[in-house]
């Protein structure tokens, strides 16, 4: 018997609490109106008395939305309350999510009340939500810290008062899987009337456990999940929806519960999350990282083009991401790369392969990536061998100072073998080298993009030079690498015109056509 598990999303409220996140109020109702989209049960919108802004937004979204039930958190006070209603009786069902804390620090230092002033204030104040609201979710805050027979007492009160949703915080992120199965368990035994409620888990991440707790309180009986798209949220943030939703898709032999998520349009909701907040998902994330689909090393190369169910768990069409990605390098292996070639149209011979394969193996040496563009250029090259000649960079100057013009003087061989060089200025190095250039070539050449990053770190980094270059009706990119940023916009460039050239031999719109 499989349990549909509640999803409460706060990506609006805890998520807008990561440090540096500040929503504007149609950012806010854009996500609200995807993570309707998703399948989200429950989208908590902000925190109606916090500021006008939220306010204003907590409202709008309960009028927007009416796939997700809206609701929005407030303090266990009575004007926060009202604000609370004030913002969210436009909706369908409002709900309103009160808290306190239960701790015994948190009741000590930081709300200065007895546990007794603490059930009284809670009691007070789930009466004063439920006579306005026909939901109402109640939050013992650090719950994971609290005295288990203060939970017991406080959580039959409230539900009385008229709480339906019970959570149950590990605000600071420092519960185990262990410990808060007990706790959920030991509630569930010991309330008498928590047959009335659903209980919730709203996990952190501060030791890095947020979504394995969120899954232990659902095997001990949570029926409701708080978290946030991508993980975001105060300190080191919140369980991250994404991951627990395709977890319990894919163990669901061992949790024996889901969510209502329509998981392809997990990867887009992280993408429209992490755009909007600026907090970028980091490429190994779970789930919707960049590197999830990504496989780099021969063995696994080899393995998923054998059977995909060897290196992968997670389909990538399930999150909505369109397919899986064979990253080249060099770590990767002849079956990676054979199926790189014949993707990109031609039909190479073993031979062939094997000889490529090993300027490949080369030139990923140097570069963190091989992209399509260099294996066109390898096979161009393998496929014109001898036939056709290129230009040579063979010395390379330039004299530089923030008082003279800048002056490169280059020495190259053409593609008849002959030594030629030439100088020129440019209103800077790297003009300057491409003046000489085109000095020695005879040709105009028009410089269309220029890109530069460094393929490796550290101060002995190697610097990659990209250029886009167009002469003769055509064009062509090229790369360069080297150790020092002109000599590799020197390569990139001449790179650029042999690929021109090459191209007029083997035309790159015929690329299917290349057979040996
Ligand atoms: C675990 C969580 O994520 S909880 C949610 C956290 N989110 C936010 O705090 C964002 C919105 N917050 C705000 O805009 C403001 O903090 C407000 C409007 C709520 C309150 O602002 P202020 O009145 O200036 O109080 P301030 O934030 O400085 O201090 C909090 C006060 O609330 C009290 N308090 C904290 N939690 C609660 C609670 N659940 N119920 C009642 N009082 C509470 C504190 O004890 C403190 O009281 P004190 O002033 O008597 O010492
Ligand atoms: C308000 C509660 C649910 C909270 O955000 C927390 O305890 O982390």
């Amino acid at each position: 018997m499989v349990r549909k598990i509640n999803v409460f999303d706060t990506t609006l409220r805890d998520g807008e609490q990561t440090p540096g996140v500040n929503l504007n109020f149609e950012e806010k109702l854009q996500i609200a109106v995807q993570l309707e989209r998703l399948g989200v049960d429950i989208i908590e919108a902000g925190f109606p008395a916090a500021s006008e802004g939220d306010f204003q937004a907590v409202k709008t979204i309960a009028e927007t939305v009416k796939g997700s039930s809206v609701t929005g958190l407030s303090r266990s006070v009575r004007k926060e309350i009202d604000a609370a209603w004030d913002a969210l009786k436009v909706g369908t069902e409002p709900r309103i999510h009160v808290f306190i804390a239960t701790s015994p620090i948190h009741m000590e230092h930081k709300l200065r009340m007895t546990p007794d002033q603490v059930i009284e204030n809670a009691v007070d104040s789930v009466k004063y939500a439920s006579e306005r609201f026909p939901h109402v979710q109640w939050s013992a805050e650090d719950a994971c810290r609290s005295d288990l027979d203060f939970l017991v007492r406080i959580i039959e009160k409230v539900i009385d008062a008229g709480a339906e949703v019970i959570n149950l915080p590990d605000t600071v992120g420092y519960i185990t899987q262990e410990e808060i199965r007990h706790i959920f368990t030991y509630v569930r035994e010991n309330v008498p009337n928590i047959d009335k409620a659903i209980l919730s888990t709203h996990c952190h991440d501060d030791l890095g456990m947020a979504t394995a707790n969120s899954l232990a309180a659902i095997e001990a009986g949570a029926g409701q999940v708080e978290g946030t798209i991508n993980g975001i949220g105060e300190r080191a943030g919140n369980a991250a929806l994404e991951e627990i939703a395709v977890a319990l898709k894919i163990r669901n032999d061992h949790y024996q519960a889901e969510t209502g998520f329509t998981l392809n349009e997990i990867k887009r909701t992280s993408s429209l999350v992490s755009k909007l907040t600026g907090m970028i998902v980091p490429n190994n994330k779970a789930v919707i990282g960049d590197n999830a689909f990504a496989h780099e090393s021969g063995i696994h190369q080899d393995g998923v083009l054998k059977e995909t169910t060897t290196y992968e768990i997670i389909t990538p069409e399930l999150v909505g991401v369109s397919s899986n990605r064979m990253v080249l390098g060099k770590l990767s292996g002849r079956h990676a790369f054979k199926e790189k070639v014949q993707s990109l149209g031609y039909n190479a011979t073993e031979e062939e392969i094997n000889r490529v394969f090993k300027e490949f193996k080369r030139l990923a040496d140097k570069k963190k990536e091989i992209t399509d563009d260099d294996i066109f250029a390898l096979m161009t090259e393998e496929k014109a061998g001898e036939t056709i000649k290129h230009y040579d960079l063979q010395t390379l100057q330039v004299s530089y100072g923030t008082t003279n013009i800048p002056t490169a003087t280059i020495t190259m061989t053409n593609p008849d073998g002959e030594t030629l060089q030439e100088a020129a200025t440019g209103s800077g190095s790297v003009e300057a080298i491409y003046n000489t250039i085109e000095r020695i070539i005879g040709k105009e050449i028009v410089l269309k993009d220029y890109r530069i990053q460094s393929t490796t770190g550290g101060r002995d980094a190697l610097a990659e030079v990209y250029v886009q270059i167009e002469f003769d009706n055509d064009e062509a990119s090229g790369r360069g690498t080297a150790n020092d940023v002109l000599e590799a916009s020197a390569r990139a460039y001449i790179n650029a015109v042999n690929r021109v050239l090459n191209q007029k031999k083997w035309p790159r719109k015929n690329i299917e056509k290349i057979h040996v």
